[in-house]
């Protein structure tokens, strides 16, 4: 029981006792009850109480997908209290995402999101409805959409001049580089800077709160699943989250302050307003004028959304980018295929522009491969879409479905965006991510970037093949531990 092991010991004796407790009303109650009342698909038994929650382990996308082998990619499993449909083949999700799209379409309430976006005010968490159908519209328009992601090309260029400066004077110097940390960083003041309009690293208390919301939201919450064990808090997690909340509150209000009282530190003449001004300049007005019911943005409309567009866009990019490279340096072969692409599309005289991309198909190629190994989120609802799983079907994928071969792409049409149920790593249907346009475009600029001005040697001479690719369990499905790697500049002057 791996799951145990991530949890207080005294927490995980109650979750024995109750497991023991819940065997033996499971067996009064399998003697008792008629099996033909069961009309959910097929799945494990689940215990009472917990459910099937102890069968889980460390790496829950992990286990579920072992379930599948016998159950059929839709199974039927209880996380605690709560009936839950897991689904792991492309036709299933499919039918769930598409054809009884607006059944499945909702969030189920959670104690993380009343705490961090002040009862789901913000989008991600959000019950379907015409409140969600507000936020989205009004972020679309202000953050996401096509033209908006456009208008922020001149921060990507500026970021990634200095991503390259920095990273060439520590090749000057033979340092093995923290890989990990430097997408990261560089992911965060991206995004920063097109949703505040400025870089948050002066802001030391914003990152730790928001790493901070994605452990608690990402973690199993024992209260969500086993309602009446949340008064007694067993996992300390409603107590983090009171802090974590209070934090995040303090910090947009005085950020909110600033603005209003128009102290605000603003870095330089932009081309356009951040999304954080508009929403500030809008405060008390209505989100929707021309709609029937309106929505007036208030404080926490705004906090909420911030939180949501903050967590919603680090962590996803960065980690997608940080498997991609993983995946590239454990594949020496599909690297130098990459670089011959970049050489000859955009030569060695010059770093990679926005306009080289669509160009960039072999790239394209890399991308979705690394996509379908590692996706880097999942469906938040009762609705379970397994991704992890579907990208390792073989009946989909062939018998080298756990190969990283880029070359199943070529001639292919399948793309990203949710049409095709096989690759679905921005989800698909109504819920499907609205960050996919500055998603994709950031973490194509990074990878061609890093992959064309450098050359990447892994560290103490380890070879491709020992590079640790250890998944850890969280929101997006990171890497257990950090990349390294040293960088050889390779373009010329
Ligand atoms: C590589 C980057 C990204 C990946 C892989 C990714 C993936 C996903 C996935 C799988 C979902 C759930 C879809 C579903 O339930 O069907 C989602 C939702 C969402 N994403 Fe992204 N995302 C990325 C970047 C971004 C960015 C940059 C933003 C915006 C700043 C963003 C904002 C959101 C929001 C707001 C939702 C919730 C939408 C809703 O519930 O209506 N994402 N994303």
């Amino acid at each position: 029981m791996a799951l145990f092991s991530q949890m207080p010991s005294t927490m995980a004796l109650f979750l024995v006792l109750l497991g023991t407790l819940s065997s033996f009303i499971y067996f009064f109650r399998a003697l008792t009850t008629n099996k033909n009342d069961r009309k959910l698909p097929p799945g494990p038994a689940p215990l009472p109480i917990i459910g099937n929650l102890h069968m889980l382990g460390k790496l829950p996308h992990q286990s579920l997908h072992c379930l599948a082998q016998r159950y059929g990619p839709i199974m039927s499993i209880k996380l605690g209290h709560v009936p839950t449909i897991v689904v792991s083949s492309p036709e299933a999700a499919e039918v769930f995402l598409k054809v009884h799209d607006v059944v499945f379409a909702s969030r189920p309430k959670v104690q993380s999101s009343d705490y961090v976006t002040c009862g789901a005010k913000g989008l991600a968490f959000t019950e379907y409805g015409s409140y969600w159908r507000t936020v989205r519209k009004w972020c679309i328009l202000h953050l996401l959409s096509a033209s908006k992601v456009e208008c922020f090309a001149p921060v990507r260029k500026a970021e990634m001049v200095s991503l390259v400066e920095s990273v060439r004077a520590m090749a000057a110097e033979g340092v093995t580089l923290n890989l990990s940390q430097q997408v990261a960083k560089v992911v965060e003041v991206i995004m920063s800077r097109v949703i505040f309009g400025r870089c948050m690293d002066d802001e030391v208390e914003l990152k730790p709160l928001i790493d901070e919301t994605m452990y608690l939201a990402g973690v199993f919450n024992l209260s969500d699943y086993i309602p009446f064990l949340a008064p007694l808090d067993l996992q300390g997690i409603e107590r983090r989250l009171k802090r974590t909340s209070n934090g995040l509150h303090a910090f947009f209000d005085k950020l909110i302050d600033e603005i209003e009282q128009g102290s605000t530190n603003i870095e330089e003449p932009k081309s356009y307003t951040d999304f954080f001004h508009v929403m500030v300049s809008l405060l008390n007005t209505p989100m929707n004028p021309t709609d029937k019911v309106q929505y007036i943005i208030g404080r926490e409309n705004i906090k909420a959304i911030m939180v949501d567009m903050v967590a919603a866009s680090f962590d996803t990019t960065a980690t997608a980018i940080e498997w991609t490279l993983s995946e590239l340096l454990r594949h020496p072969r599909v690297m130098a295929g990459l670089q011959h692409e970049l050489e000859t599309t955009v030569g060695r005289n010059r770093m990679v522009e926005e306009s080289d991309l669509p160009k960039l198909t072999y790239l394209n190629m890399v991308i979705k491969e690394s996509f379908r190994l590692h996706p880097v989120a999942a469906r938040e609802s009762r609705i379970l879409v397994n991704v992890w799983s579907m990208g390792r079907d073989r009946t989909v994928w062939s018998d080298n479905a756990e190969e990283f071969f880029p070359e199943r792409f070529e001639n292919s049409s399948i793309d990203l965006r949710g049409h095709d149920f096989q690759l679905i790593p921005f989800g698909a249907g109504r819920r499907g991510c609205p960050g996919t346009q500055l998603g994709l475009t950031t973490l194509r600029l990074i990878i061609a970037q890093l992959v064309h001005c450098f050359d990447w040697e892994l560290p103490d001479a380890m070879l491709p093949n020992e590079l640790d690719m250890t998944e850890k369990f969280g929101l997006s499905l990171p890497r257990a531990n950090h990349l390294f790697a040293k960088p050889a500049y390779r373009l010329v002057g």
